[in-house]
């Protein structure tokens, strides 16, 4: 059966770049369909064009159709990939203006796609994350919305030890619950390593154990308060070089901003997060990824939306079997869960 996944927001740097990473990857086979989806705007619906016939020129040969949907009203799907949003304003950081600024086009979405869309499974890229899992779950089953945070977020974990350990991030894997943001949590006690390299497997402990000596906000806290100075210099190599010999925990805190200050998103990584998570879902074998889902107390009594590891299917998400066994501190999980809770309070105080 020909598979249809579309995109919200195709025309801007994550969006444009998953569109060609989907069709590179050969995730989509003749027949199927990518749908670029705009918002009822003619300035959007001619980028899009132009975005379409772009892709068309790269990639025709694959036989996969491509087409343009200008209202959400209208979207035919089986997998819908939300990359939609409002720009943050120049030199802002703070992702509460982002909150209030994407709530009503979240908002939106779920209402048009709630009504004529129930049965897709729905992909958010679109930030805050856990905002708008928490919008989508309103009017569509919690269990089809998928965030992709937090696998972003245990893609540069995992790449950050590899770094530090001298090996490729194929060996590795790492997995970071809670919040995409300040609140998310590295979960040293997931790291896991192929290979039978014992030298490799004292760094680990090393590493772990070196930042087990000054608690994680804290290495944070300096970090960007010292990448922030660079910044404000133009000095994006020694942000860079700061971040680099950051310890893997602290270092995922910090990259990402540098990355998305100099250019203005981070395109590549996030297409690569999603396609993971667009192959396990197409695959549906029960693979671990990571994702902010709204939880109902299922996993340590949270509820709200949160990052945990998943398997995702046609279906939408399972908490994934390894959930259970990570080892979390409570005071890490109650951190992260107030720092979601005061940020969706926040949205929904416009
Ligand atoms: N989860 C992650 O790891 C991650 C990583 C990078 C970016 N993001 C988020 O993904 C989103 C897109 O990032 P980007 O860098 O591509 O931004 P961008 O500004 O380049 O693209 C935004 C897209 O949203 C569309 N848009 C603007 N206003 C809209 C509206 N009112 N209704 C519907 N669509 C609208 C634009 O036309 C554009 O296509 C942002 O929210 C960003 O924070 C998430």
């Amino acid at each position: 059966m020909s598979i249809t996944i579309a995109v919200l927001g195709a025309s801007g740097y994550v969006g444009s770049a998953l569109c060609a990473h989907v069709l590179r990857s050969g995730i989509l086979e003749p027949g199927d369909r990518l749908q670029l989806v705009g918002h009822g705007e003619s300035s959007s619906y001619g980028r899009l064009l132009a975005v379409r016939a772009d892709l068309l020129d790269a990639f025709d040969d694959l036989r996969v159709s491509i087409s343009v949907t200008p209202r959400l009203e209208d979207i035919e799907a089986d997998l819908v990939v939300l990359t939609a949003g409002v720009p943050m304003p120049p030199g802002c950081t703070d992702r509460r203006v982002m909150g209030r600024g994407n709530l009503p086009i979240f908002q939106n979405i779920a209402s048009a796609c709630g009504k004529h869309l129930p049965t897709a499974t729905y992909l958010v890229v679109s930030n805050p994350v856990e905002l708008a899992v928490q919008e989508l779950s309103r009017t569509i089953d919690r269990k089809r919305i998928i965030g992709i945070g937090a696998e972003q977020d245990s893609l540069r974990f995992a790449r950050s030890i590899a770094r530090s350990l001298g090996i490729s991030r194929h060996d590795v894997h790492a997995s970071v619950w809670g919040e995409h943001g300040r609140h998310m949590i590295p979960m040293w006690h997931s790291v896991r390593l192929r290979g039978d390299d014992d030298k490799v497997f004292g760094r680990l402990s090393e590493l772990e154990q070196r930042a087990q000596q000054q608690p994680l906000m804290e290495r944070v806290a300096s970090l960007q308060e010292a990448s922030m100075l660079h910044l404000q210099n133009d000095d994006i190599a020694s942000a860079y070089h700061l971040a680099e010999a950051a310890l893997p925990d602290a270092r995922i805190f910090i990259e990402p901003f540098v990355t998305a200050s100099a250019i203005h998103s981070t395109p590549n990584a996030t297409a690569n997060a999603v396609l993971n998570i667009i192959r396990a879902w197409k695959e549906d074998d029960g693979r671990c990824v990571h994702a902010q889902v709204m939880l109902q107390g299922e996993l340590r009594g949270i509820s709200c939306p949160f990052g945990v590891p998943v398997s995702v299917g046609c279906k939408g998400w399972l908490l994934h079997p390894n959930a259970d066994s990570h080892h979390v501190t409570k005071e890490d999980l109650d951190a992260s869960i107030l720092g979601i809770q005061a940020s969706l309070a926040d949205a929904a105080t416009i």
